[in-house]
């Protein structure tokens, strides 16, 4: 979307006028749905913004919790098998991580250890929820025990991003996490970050007051 008269773009508007602001990850195998559950959660409000036309994506959307206007940033990522690894730039500044997998593919379930060690190098104490997507094609699944997620202590949702089967809870209960981490985590360097958004300039002096002044007070 194009910019106001005054050329701040409309996305830096948004920032201002929030309260607060998250940043969510998404992490998974490639082709477990990633992108469908980005699109199914924003349909109505939808406005992807193609930061780079490999790989990255970035979605926002703003919502209100507990009276506060949030802003959040949801990342997602293509062809993610190719790299097997993330960019640490991803990690950065996360404040939660959704982790897919794809209830047909066993595979991208064992992967989810090798992304979910990655996520704990970067970013060792922020909310992570596991997603397993697609149960519309088979709905036996729920009745299936996804160890990895009881083992890591992590909530584990069924979705399906085909039908929206718990999409908007799963997306909803996200956002709260990544905003309660950000506003109570006691990580030292989140605490820097958080205190750096907090600090507002004190007003500037007029320079050429304060040269007339001190002018005065010379004479
Ligand atoms: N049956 C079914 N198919 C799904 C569902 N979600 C996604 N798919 C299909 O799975 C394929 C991959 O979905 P994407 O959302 O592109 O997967 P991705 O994780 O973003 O993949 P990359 O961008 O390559 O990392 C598509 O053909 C989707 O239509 C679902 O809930 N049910
Ligand atoms: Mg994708």
């Amino acid at each position: 979307m194009a910019g106001d008269a005054s050329g701040i773009p409309d996305l830096d508007q948004e920032k201002y006028d929030a309260d607060e602001q998250v940043k969510i990850i998404c992490l998974g195998d490639s082709a477990v749905g990633k992108s469908k559950l980005m699109e199914r959660f924003l349909i109505d409000g939808y406005r992807p913004q193609q930061l780079s036309t490999y790989a990255l994506t970035l979605y926002k959307y703003t919502t209100t919790i507990d009276s506060k206007a949030v802003l959040v940033d949801f990342w997602d990522t293509a062809g993610q098998e190719r790299f097997q690894s993330m960019h640490p730039s991803y990690y950065h500044k996360a404040h939660a991580c959704i982790m897919v997998f794809d209830v047909q593919r066993k595979i991208t379930y064992k992967n989810l250890t090798n992304w979910y060690l990655e996520l704990r190098e970067y970013r060792p104490e922020i909310p992570c929820v596991v997603v397993a997507n697609k149960i519309d094609a088979d709905m036996k699944v729920t009745q299936r025990n996804f160890n990895f997620a009881k083992k890591q202590g992590l909530p584990l949702y069924f979705v399906s991003a085909a039908d929206g089967t718990n999409v908007v809870k799963m997306f909803k209960e996200t956002i709260k996490m990544a905003v309660s981490y950000k506003q109570n985590s006691s990580d030292f360097m989140d605490e820097v970050m958080r205190e750096l958004e907090n600090f507002e300039l004190e007003p500037k002096k007029d320079l050429l007051e304060t040269t007339e002044e001190e002018l005065k007070a010379e004479s």
